[in-house]
């Protein structure tokens, strides 16, 4: 089943490694395709993982096809998907600039234009859940607003997306701009955009940038 979606998946797992988002075996990345969800398997490292290990779940966690265990987070990714309409892939890292904000429960302000551009306002922190339980999901859940990614104390980072290569874009960016507000702050003390200024940005990229027509 989902042959090609599979590829994806496991491809989306390699990009995650190559911007330094995960190691090892933390880390996971999920897409929804009707009423089935694709998530990589438990455990496995990256460097072992191949395109058919990835397990198909039904909206209850039941496994419908695959060899093995689920992710441990896959009942987060569930209550995420069955809570959120909007959202077709989820991504979980312990990226570490973006995980250091989360391990002190600070939300990432709108310091950079980049901020402003990908996620348009601030990435809130979610109270710390105990993982394998739905308890991430509905922390997250209370807290999710239009940047789509969420801070998890004590923890790592959750982002979503409308595709796989959404949710990849939302999580590269979110290390990147968490990285930039890190040396900020080693620095000096950076102001975040004035909220107008952020939506404006906000909606001219998800727009015009690039070659949207
Ligand atoms: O952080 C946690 C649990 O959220 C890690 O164990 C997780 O990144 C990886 O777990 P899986 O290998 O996906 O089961």
């Amino acid at each position: 089943m989902y042959e090609d979606l599979k590829n994806q998946l496991y491809e989306a797992h390699l990009n995650l490694e190559k911007y330094g988002l995960v190691a090892y075996t933390s880390g996971n990345v999920s897409v929804r395709v009707g009423s089935h969800i694709i998530i990589k398997p438990s455990g496995v490292p990256y460097d072992k993982l191949k395109p058919q290990d990835m397990v198909v779940i039904n909206m209850q966690g039941n496994v419908v096809e695959g060899d093995l265990k689920p992710s441990v987070d896959s009942a987060t990714h569930l209550y995420l998907y069955n809570n959120l309409d909007d959202i077709g892939s989820i991504i979980h890292t312990h990226s570490p600039y973006a995980s250091s904000f989360a391990l002190l429960n600070q939300p990432l302000p709108v310091y950079s234009t980049a901020h402003a551009d990908v996620f348009g306002v601030e990435i809130p922190v979610s109270p710390y859940a105990p993982v394998g339980t739905e308890a991430i999901g509905k922390a997250v859940v209370d807290v999710v607003n239009q940047a789509r990614a969420v801070l998890l104390s004590k923890h790592g980072v959750i982002v979503m997306g409308k595709d796989i290569q959404e949710a990849i874009r939302n999580a590269i960016f979110l290390e990147e701009v968490a990285k930039t507000a890190y040396f900020a702050r080693t620095m000096g003390n950076p102001e975040p955009l004035d909220k107008e200024e952020a939506k404006r940005l906000f909606e001219f990229h998800h727009k015009s940038y690039g070659q949207k027509k």
